[in-house]
């Protein structure tokens, strides 16, 4: 990868900043048709590398001619396959702006490649560029049908109804059209962003296509980093046209930026190489607090996590009785068996002799503690040690109302809250479920820390506004405890980093990204349903050595 396509690759960008990198572009003497030839020429490529026309190499599977609508059966799921049709015949849909525009573009391209093509213009009013297309499509003879009643089978469909023009939500009879497109079993490839979802938050306005396979173009939009879009998107891919990153830049400048996360990236802020003359001191003391009698294993899975990172020194505060557990599960950790309530919970710290808590590089709290141990959460803000609040230190935090306190510390600390925890502790951010990001950037603010919102596409965000986002995962990691292996993680990396001048942000997108990419390879070894939080943290090493490797060979 260029430096170029790694520094596009990390950009993220709303639908007003991308309308003003096009302004540029255009202002500088591109011509729109042009631009758009361009980007509609590399989709229609991208559409003949997924399926082939083999027109000639037989006619497995033919389609009837007959319309979809109303009552034709569903074709099968696999028909979409290029292994079963040697010419598929595609629908292109089109709206009335610049992204029907590329559909048409698109439909002329694989029409004179041989494809069987149809095109479905609902809209009576078209862009003038759009309208052009549509008229030199009429020329050629592509059947071109205005009512969704019409619409003769097809293997695949092509979504140019709306892009980042959409301004408002969808209504009939549009909106149905896309309901009864949805309900086929055909594969759909939305052009820019599936028709109906917005260009920012991912909400679907009204309805939206649901795709199996969306083509960003020029720059990732937000919506392909937002939770609820997910399930619109399909397989998302970005179609890089050349942007000029100096466009980029003079748009971006003022704004606090929202940045996917790299490979690149998050291997560069990892503690590697080694200093030959080092030891074990000088790699990070990470003091782990986590644990009850109620959830033991938690503390467990923190702890392995803690160990994947690397730390050079592990220690696990727990309650007492929970010692000889862990010690048999982490022979090389320091176990400090506490003081324990009635109910078992961490009652007080009982930190070796000489030890306090700033003899430590980093401090990760939280995991199984019950809201028992609320003494304890106090003790750790009031530290000047860089601190990760997780779990019930979360919801201590929230019952206890200590967020300004939280302002006032003088170390970094990292708040890692799921949806829920997210909710109970910041009860004046509305709408952290439709609006993540915004939502993660308030948080940010209002507390001084940094703020790792959990969820499908974890979102980090900094005091300063500025936000990382996690931009592939897996729903394998949806399962009890593979959090507390990212507190563990994240724990043990910040210890690293305690001594070297990396922003905290960084550190924590690093740590979701490696997690993710743990939950990714673990799926592929032993399905979605093998990634146990245990199995994940055994995925933590294997994983890295993997990425490592891709670096270096590319
Ligand atoms: N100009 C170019 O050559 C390029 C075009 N691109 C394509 O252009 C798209 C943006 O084009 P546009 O700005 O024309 O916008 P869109 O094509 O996304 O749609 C805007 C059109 O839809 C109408 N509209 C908006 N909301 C509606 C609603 N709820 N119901 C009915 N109609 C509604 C608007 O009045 C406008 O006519 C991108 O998504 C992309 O596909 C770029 O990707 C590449 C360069
Ligand atoms: N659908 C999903 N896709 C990807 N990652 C997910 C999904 N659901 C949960 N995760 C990830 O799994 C982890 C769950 O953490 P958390 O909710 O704290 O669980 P626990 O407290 O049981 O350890 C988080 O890192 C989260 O981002
Ligand atoms: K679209």
């Amino acid at each position: 990868m260029s430096d170029r396509q790694e520094q596009i690759s990390q950009v993220v960008v709303t639908a007003e900043q991308m309308r003003d990198i096009e302004a540029r572009i255009f202002a500088a003497g591109m011509p729109v048709v042009a631009l758009m030839e361009k980007v509609a020429g590399l989709i229609a490529r991208r559409i003949q590398n997924i399926y082939p026309n083999q027109k000639g190499a037989g006619t497995l599977g033919r389609r009837d001619t007959e319309s979809s609508f109303p009552t034709s059966p569903r074709p099968p799921l696999f028909a979409s396959s290029s292994l079963f049709f040697s010419n598929p015949c595609i629908g292109i849909l089109v709206g009335p702006g610049h992204n029907g525009g590329d559909a048409l573009v698109v439909a002329r391209e694989l029409y004179f490649r041989g494809y069987e093509i149809w095109i479905y213009s609902p809209f009576s009013q078209l862009k003038e560029l759009t309208s052009q297309h549509l008229q030199y499509a009429r020329s050629l003879g592509i059947p071109i049908y205005q009512e969704i009643e019409q619409l003769p089978n097809s293997d695949l469909l092509i979504d140019g109804l709306f892009g980042f023009g959409l301004e408002r939500n969808l209504t009939d009879p549009i909106a149905s059209a896309i309901n009864q497109l949805n309900q086929l079993s055909v594969p759909i490839l939305s052009i820019d962003l599936p028709s109906g979802l917005h260009t920012d938050t991912g909400e679907v306005l009204g309805t939206a296509i649901r795709a199996t396979h969306t083509f960003c173009l020029g720059l990732w939009k937000l919506a392909f980093l937002q939770d609820q879009a997910l399930e619109y998107v399909g397989k998302a891919e970005l179609i890089d046209f050349d942007i000029p990153l100096a466009d980029v830049e003079a748009v971006l400048s003022e704004a606090p930026r929202i940045k996917r996360i790299t490979p690149i990236t998050a291997l560069s802020t990892l503690p590697l190489p080694r200093p030959a003359i080092t030891h074990k001191y000088k790699e990070g003391h990470l003091l782990l607090i986590c644990g009850s009698r109620r959830y033991a294993g938690g503390a467990i899975l923190t702890a392995l996590g803690a160990r994947g990172s690397g730390v050079g020194m592990l220690s696990v505060a727990v309650p007492e009785s929970l010692k000889s557990l862990l010690v048999s599960h982490l022979p090389e950790a320091l176990i400090v068996g506490c003081p324990e309530t009635e109910t078992g919970a961490i009652a007080q710290l009982q930190l070796p002799t000489k030890t306090n808590l700033s003899s430590f590089s980093a401090i990760a709290c939280g995991p199984g503690l019950t809201t028992d141990a609320s003494p304890i959460v106090q003790q750790v803000i009031e530290s000047d040690v860089p601190l990760v609040l997780d779990a019930d230190a979360l919801n201590i935090l929230a019952e206890i109302a200590t967020i300004p306190t939280l302002q006032k510390r003088q170390a970094p600390t990292i708040l890692t809250p799921h949806t829920g925890e997210f909710q109970r502790l910041f009860p004046n951010i509305t709408d952290v479920k439709h609006h993540r990001i915004k939502a993660v950037q308030q948080a940010a603010a209002q507390t001084g820390a940094v703020v790792l919102l959990k969820g499908a596409r974890t979102a980090i965000a900094n005091p300063q506004n500025q936000v990382w986002i996690i931009p592939e995962s897996t729903p394998a990691l949806a399962r009890g405890g593979s959090g507390d292996v990212l507190t563990g993680l994240l724990g043990g990396l910040l210890a690293q980093a305690a001594t070297k001048h990396i922003p905290v942000e960084d550190i924590a997108a690093t740590a979701a990204w490696w997690h993710s990419q743990a939950g990714i390879l673990a799926a592929q070894e032993r399905t979605e349903l093998g990634v146990d939080a245990f199995t994940l943290a055994q995925f933590l090493i294997k994983t890295l050595k993997s990425k490592l490797q891709l670096i270096t060979y590319h």
